[in-house]
C-alpha cells in the first residue's frame, strides 16, 4: 500500500517537472542558444573561456526559458481555444497561474544575476531587454494588435547571436547585427507558414496574425518576399569579409531550398506544403548557424 502510494508521489512528481519543462518552450531555447554560441564563436579567433561561455549559456537560457513561462501565463486563455496549444499546462489547469509566475519569476532573476555577475552587464541588460521584448512587447500587447507582430517581435527572439557576441566581447560589433539581421528575416517566412496551415486556429482565438487579417494568398506574397530578403541578407556575412566560401555555398544551397517552398507555397501549393515549409524552416535556421561555424573553423 505503501509502496503504490509513495509511487502515485513519484509519478505525481515527475509529471509536474515534465510540465514546468514545457513552460520553458525548450527546444526553441536549445536553437535559440545555438545561435548565441555561434555569436560567441564568431566573435574571437582565439578559444573561448569556459568560465564566461557557461554562465552566459545558462544566463541566456534560464532568460530565455523564463520569457516563453510568462507567455504561456499570458496567452493562456488563447492557448485554451487553440487545438496546437490546448494541452499546454495552463489551459489544461495541471499548473497554477501563480505557480507559473513564481517560477518565471525564480528563473528570471536567477540567469540575470548570472549574467550580471559572472559575465558582464552589457549582456545581462540585453538579456533583459530582449526578455521584456518577447513577453511584454510582444505577448502582451503586438501579438493582439496587430498582424506585423511577428515581424516587430521577432526582434527579441533574433538577439541571442548577439547576446553571445557580448557575452564574450563586452561591445556591440556591426558582425552581430548581421548574425541578428538573419534571424530576424528568418522569422516571418518560420511563423507564417505555419499561420497559414493553422489559420482558422488563429482565427477562432481572434488572434490578427497576417492570413487571419490579410488571408492566406497575401500572406503566401509577404513568405515568398522576406524569404528573397533573407537570401539578400545572408549573402552580406560572405560580402562584409566575415565568412568565407564555404559559408557562401552551404547557406546560398540551403536558401534555394526555403525559395523553392516559398514559390511552391503561393504558385503550386499542396495541402502540406506549409506545414512542411515551416518545419523545414527549423532545419533552415540550424544547419544556416553549424555552417557559420564550420566557416569560422575551417
Ligand atoms: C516572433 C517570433 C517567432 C514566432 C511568432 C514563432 C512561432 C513559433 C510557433 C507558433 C511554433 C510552434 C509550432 C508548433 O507547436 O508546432 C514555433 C516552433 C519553433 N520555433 Fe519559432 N517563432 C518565432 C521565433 C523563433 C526563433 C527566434 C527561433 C530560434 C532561433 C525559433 C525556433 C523554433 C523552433 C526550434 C520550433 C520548434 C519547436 C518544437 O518542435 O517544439 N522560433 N515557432
Ligand atoms: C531572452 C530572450 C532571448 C528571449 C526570447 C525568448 C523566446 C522564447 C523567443 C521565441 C519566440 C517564440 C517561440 C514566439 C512564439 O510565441 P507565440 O505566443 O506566438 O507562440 P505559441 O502560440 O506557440 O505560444
Amino acid at each position: 500500500m505503501q509502496t503504490i502510494t509513495s509511487n502515485k508521489k513519484l509519478e505525481h512528481h515527475s509529471i509536474k517537472w515534465r510540465e514546468y519543462l514545457e513552460l520553458t518552450k525548450p527546444r526553441v531555447v536549445a536553437m535559440l542558444l545555438l545561435t548565441a554560441v555561434v555569436g560567441m564563436c564568431l566573435s574571437t579567433q582565439g578559444a573561448l573561456p569556459v568560465w564566461t561561455l557557461v554562465p552566459a549559456l545558462a544566463g541566456i537560457g534560464l532568460m530565455s526559458g523564463a520569457a516563453a513561462a510568462i507567455n504561456h501565463l499570458v496567452d493562456r486563455h488563447i492557448d485554451a481555444k487553440m487545438a496546437r496549444t490546448l494541452r499546454r499546462p495552463l489551459p489544461q489547469g495541471s499548473l497554477s497561474p501563480k505557480r507559473v509566475l513564481t517560477f518565471a519569476t525564480a528563473l528570471g532573476l536567477l540567469g540575470f544575476v548570472m549574467l550580471y555577475a559572472w559575465v558582464n552587464p552589457l549582456t545581462a541588460w540585453l538579456t533583459f531587454a530582449s526578455m521584456v521584448g518577447y513577453a511584454v512587447v510582444y505577448t502582451m500587447f503586438l501579438k493582439r494588435a496587430t498582424p506585423q507582430n511577428i515581424v516587430i517581435g521577432g526582434l527579441a527572439g533574433a538577439a541571442p547571436p548577439l547576446l553571445g557576441w557580448t557575452a564574450i566581447t563586452n561591445e556591440i560589433h556591426g558582425f552581430a547585427i548581421l548574425l541578428v539581421m538573419i534571424v530576424f528575416t528568418w522569422t516571418p517566412p518560420h511563423f507564417w507558414a505555419l499561420a497559414v496551415h493553422r489559420e482558422k486556429d488563429y482565427a477562432r482565438a481572434k488572434v490578427p496574425m497576417l492570413p487571419v487579417t490579410h488571408g492566406s494568398e497575401f500572406t503566401k506574397t509577404c513568405i515568398f518576399l522576406y524569404t528573397v530578403l533573407l537570401t539578400v541578407v545572408c549573402l552580406l556575412p560572405y560580402l562584409v569579409g566575415m565568412s568565407g566560401v564555404l559559408y557562401l555555398i552551404g547557406s546560398t544551397a540551403l536558401n534555394l531550398v526555403f525559395l523553392g517552398y516559398a514559390w511552391k507555397l503561393k504558385y503550386a501549393p499542396e495541402k502540406n506544403t506549409a506545414y512542411s515549409m515551416f518545419t523545414f524552416s527549423i532545419w533552415h535556421l540550424m544547419l544556416m548557424f553549424v555552417i557559420l561555424l564550420v566557416d569560422h573553423y575551417l
